[in-house]
């Protein structure tokens, strides 16, 4: 280094007022002041008036600042803040600068004169999204349990230059639809704004490039990529949740984007207070945008989308299969889709139609088996799901008859399967007395002796106390 420190802070305050607007100068960097230069570890010491002035320097401007600093004090300069936390009675306290993410060689060149900024990359190609364009909105069915979040994620797609709901971080069990919604976004951005630079990419993916960028030496690379992308979207984030290295590279990303009014997507599944071993700060950055769940989807979208998939597939599948299915999934659309391929596959191989047998046989391959004892609880569960009515209905006095029957058929299927005495089966199921049960035990077994509908649906609820919820 060559010169009095003080007077290159100031150099590098001027060459910063250059590259920022007038205000941000006066807000952020007229406060700093010059504190002490050691030049046995080349460290440069700044005394800051905050804490708050600390926290967003660092979280700001920490590229501009190293940039000017490399290039007035020479390569290898170390920052260290003096901030002063206690104005009363005057005391601070010494912080290690945090090492940028970006740290570019110091380039003396007319270009680092000109602008020691991190956006001076090259202009951006056109980039290939990542998308599947297979997963859109058009076939993103709605339901009870994904109503909010689809319409946050369409609004998102239509204006992504809103500044609302950024970064959206979306979270819900395996299987229900995450990946498709995500996914939607980006092909609606993409379709009504085609310049728009968006990039679907799973955590893992990047985990792996930000490796390899290491290995290779070409982290800057890495970051100025991710850095000209305008809607970033990042799948199951919960793989990070060992990985340090990648959460601090994606932190500077995030920072920049968002500081930029790029957006930001990201999936998850658990919410951000479930992601143990995840970076403090990128945590408040996931919850100072929008976080929203994606639930199981309920029997009856898991229905609506299996009737979707069973048009567009060109496929006739009984309305009691479809339903059988739907009730033994899980909540998982993942499973709901393997049953269908399998059933598809096995209705070839045997030459017959698709039916409940073949439904049965295919559900009982495809779902892990539950070996517990049944309790009435779980019984009543089964059942109001199957009949789309709550526990409370079952319970009540009313007569009406989608009631009626799921109550009587509580009873019967109690009494089948958990052997208790009548009188208690009745108390469990609203308060009924003990002829009560008996009498509905025998009108349901009855009906099951001339219904075929009714017997086939009996068959539905019994099938899916054998399978694992
Ligand atoms: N509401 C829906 N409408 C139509 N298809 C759906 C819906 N929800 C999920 N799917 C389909 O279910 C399958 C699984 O969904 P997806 O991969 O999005 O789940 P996920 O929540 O991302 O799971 P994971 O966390 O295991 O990655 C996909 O084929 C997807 O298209």
């Amino acid at each position: 280094m060559v010169g009095n420190p003080k007077i290159l802070w100031s150099e590098c305050l001027q060459k910063i007022r250059q590259n920022v607007s007038e205000s941000q100068y006066k807000a952020w960097f007229k406060t700093i002041a010059f504190d002490s230069f050691s030049q046995k570890d080349k460290t440069l010491t700044l005394r800051l008036p905050s804490n708050f002035v600390y926290e967003y320097l660092e979280e700001n401007y920490v590229d501009l600042l190293t940039k000017v600093l490399n290039f007035y004090f020479g390569d290898g300069i170390q920052l260290r803040y003096r901030v002063l936390t206690d104005m009363t009675n005057n005391i601070s306290q010494e912080v290690e600068a945090e090492q940028p993410a970006v740290i570019d060689e110091p380039k003396k060149t007319e270009n680092v004169n000109r602008s020691p900024s991190a956006l001076d990359s090259a202009t951006p190609q056109q980039i290939d999204s990542q998308l599947n364009v297979h997963q859109t909105f058009k076939n993103y069915i709605e339901g009870d349990s994904n109503k909010m979040p689809r319409s946050i994620g369409l609004s998102i797609a239509e204006h992504p230059n809103k500044n609302t709901f950024n970064p959206l971080f979306l979270y819900g069990p395996s299987g229900c639809g995450k990946t498709h919604l995500i996914n939607a976004i980006g092909v609606k951005i993409k379709e009504m704004y085609p310049e728009k630079r968006v990039l679907y990419v799973s955590a893992r993916l990047f985990q792996v490039q930000y490796t390899d960028s290491v290995r290779q030496n070409r982290t800057n690379d890495f970051i100025n990529f991710y850095q000209t992308i305008d809607a970033l979207i990042v799948d199951d984030i919960q793989e990070w949740m060992t990985a340090t290295k990648t959460q601090d590279t994606f932190f500077h990303i995030f920072n920049h984007l968002f500081r930029n009014g790029k957006r930001i997507i990201l999936a998850s599944d658990r919410p951000p207070v479930e992601l143990q071993g995840m970076n403090e700060r990128l945590l408040t950055r996931f919850k100072c945008g929008l976080i929203a769940e994606l639930e199981k989807p309920n029997v009856q979208l898991c229905v609506d989308i299996l009737n979707c998939k069973i048009r567009r597939d060109g496929l006739t599948i009984p309305r009691n299969v479809i339903q059988f299915i739907a009730e033994t999934a899980n909540g998982s659309v993942r499973d709901l889709e393997g049953v269908i391929n399998s059933l598809l596959a096995y209705s070839v191989v045997y030459n017959s139609n698709i039916d409940m047998r073949l439904a049965e046989r295919v559900i009982k391959r495809a779902v892990k088996l539950d070996n517990h004892p049944l309790t009435v609880d779980d019984i009543l569960e089964r059942v109001c799901s199957h009949f789309n009515v709550t526990q409370t209905n079952v319970f009540t006095k009313s007569r009406k008859h989608e009631f009626v029957i799921a109550r009587q058929v509580s009873m019967y299927l109690a009494q089948k399967y958990t052997k208790m005495p009548a009188s208690r089966i009745g108390k469990l199921v609203g308060g009924r007395d003990h002829s009560t049960v008996v009498h509905s035990c025998n009108l349901i077994e009855k009906r099951i002796k001339v219904d075929k509908e009714f017997q086939d649906e009996m068959i539905s609820i019994e099938n899916s106390f054998k399978l694992k919820k």
